[in-house]
């Protein structure tokens, strides 16, 4: 059949394609960092009536080859090779090696999971290669903390660098987007040396919180210099003012990028309420982000990632899900069996806490200046 030109892959029609099965649903339940996260977030949209207007599409494990596509062979084997150990045979090394200790355990079957959770990014990946559809969600994925032969972060494997070299088959230019509280270190180290994806992150930047990197003069390498956008925040930060900072950043970015194709990480945990207790944003806030990108009309795959309150996680991904459809929903959440996790109110709406808000306009102002000058060697 024709080829398609590769910058105007079209869309045989606007289905939204959401990659989902039991199984799937059950492995992340078990194994991400929020055990019962998976099915909370799944429940709601079940629950709103979601699923019926969505494509559901059953994802399969990623190969090794795919995984090895970024990640190194020994990093990918010794996670099998741990993975399968019973937890009584102590002969797996325990060391820090590659990550696997702390918040990145090894715990049996965990190889299972993070291969299957790469393999259902990649499937929505695939769909919008396939012009399946335009946009594609996998909000069991979003691990943006992995390194090529390293655990980090509560991430096994970097399913956003996965799907971003899989798009990069089909697309000359990705725009990485991440939204999480925490700064996608995992991604912009894979792309930093590129001008072919372009990673933004806004992210809270402080002394000594996790990660760590993420500092506004970091810019990308080499042929990547300028093509790494960093726009770091301070606690406190509300819908009114990020989407501002938001706004007036990517836009200049896409402007002047002109991405073919968009990967954007919505990891939840900078919404008012989660135990991180950072932000202060609510899924309306995040919700405007969204649109704006959509309004781009371009292929897009939306993935999640942090998101500690499960209830609140639950709120905003189904609020987004919901958007993409051009459904609104009403307030009360619909009895079903997660119903308890919303109390005491049992609305969808989140509410901003009166939390101080360490972002002074200067400081978003002067934030927005230096990223703006960056841009502006981008073309
Ligand atoms: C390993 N860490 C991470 C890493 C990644 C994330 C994340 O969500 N990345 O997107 C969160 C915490 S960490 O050291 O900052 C923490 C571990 C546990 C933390 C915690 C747990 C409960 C309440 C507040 N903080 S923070
Ligand atoms: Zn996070």
């Amino acid at each position: 059949d024709v080829l398609v030109p590769r910058s105007d892959v079209a869309c045989r029609n606007d289905a939204v394609v959401f990659v989902h099965s039991q199984m799937y649903v059950d492995l992340c339940n078990n194994l991400a960092k929020v055990p019962g996260r998976a099915s909370a977030v799944h429940g709601l949209i079940e629950a709103y009536g979601l699923t019926k207007e969505l494509r559901l599409v059953e994802p399969r494990p990623a190969t090794v080859a795919e995984l090895t596509s970024f990640h190194s062979t020994d990093y990918i084997d010794h996670l099998r090779k741990a993975s399968a150990e019973e937890d009584e045979e102590k002969d797996i090394d325990v060391s820090e090696e590659f990550g696997l200790c702390y918040d990145c355990p090894i715990l049996p079957g965990v190889y299972e999971y993070a291969a299957m959770v790469a393999g259902a990014t990649l499937t929505a990946a695939q769909c919008l290669i396939d012009g399946e559809c335009r946009v594609a969600i996998n909000w069991h994925g979003g691990w943006h903390h992995a390194k090529k032969d390293e655990a980090s972060g509560f991430c096994y494997v970097n399913d956003p660098v996965l799907a971003i070299l899989r798009l990069r088959e089909r697309f000359s230019k990705v725009l990485y987007i991440d939204l999480d509280l925490h700064h996608g270190d995992g991604v912009e180290d894979a792309f930093c040396c590129t001008s072919r994806v372009m990673t933004l992150s806004l992210h809270k930047f402080d002394t000594g919180f996790f990660p760590g990197t993420g500092d506004i003069h970091d810019t990308g390498m080499g042929r990547g210099r300028y093509y790494t956008v960093n726009v770091p925040l301070r606690d406190g930060i509300q819908d009114s003012q990020y989407f501002s900072v938001f706004n007036k950043v990517v836009s200049q970015a896409e402007s002047c990028y002109r991405p073919e194709a968009v990967v954007l990480q919505l990891g939840a945990d900078g919404m008012s309420g989660d135990p991180m207790g950072c932000f202060n944003l609510t899924p309306q806030g995040v919700g405007r982000c969204l649109a704006v990108v959509l309004d781009w009309k371009l292929p897009t795959l939306l993935l999640g990632g942090g998101g500690y309150h499960v209830g609140n996680t639950a709120r905003c991904w189904t609020a987004l899900t919901a958007q993409v459809l051009g459904k609104s929903l009403p307030q009360d959440i619909p009895e079903h069996e997660h119903f308890t996790e919303y109390g005491p109110d049992y609305e969808l709406g989140i509410t901003p806490g009166n939390r101080v808000n360490h972002n002074t306009d200067e400081y978003v102002e002067e934030v927005i200046n230096i990223v703006s000058e960056n841009l502006a060697h981008v073309m």
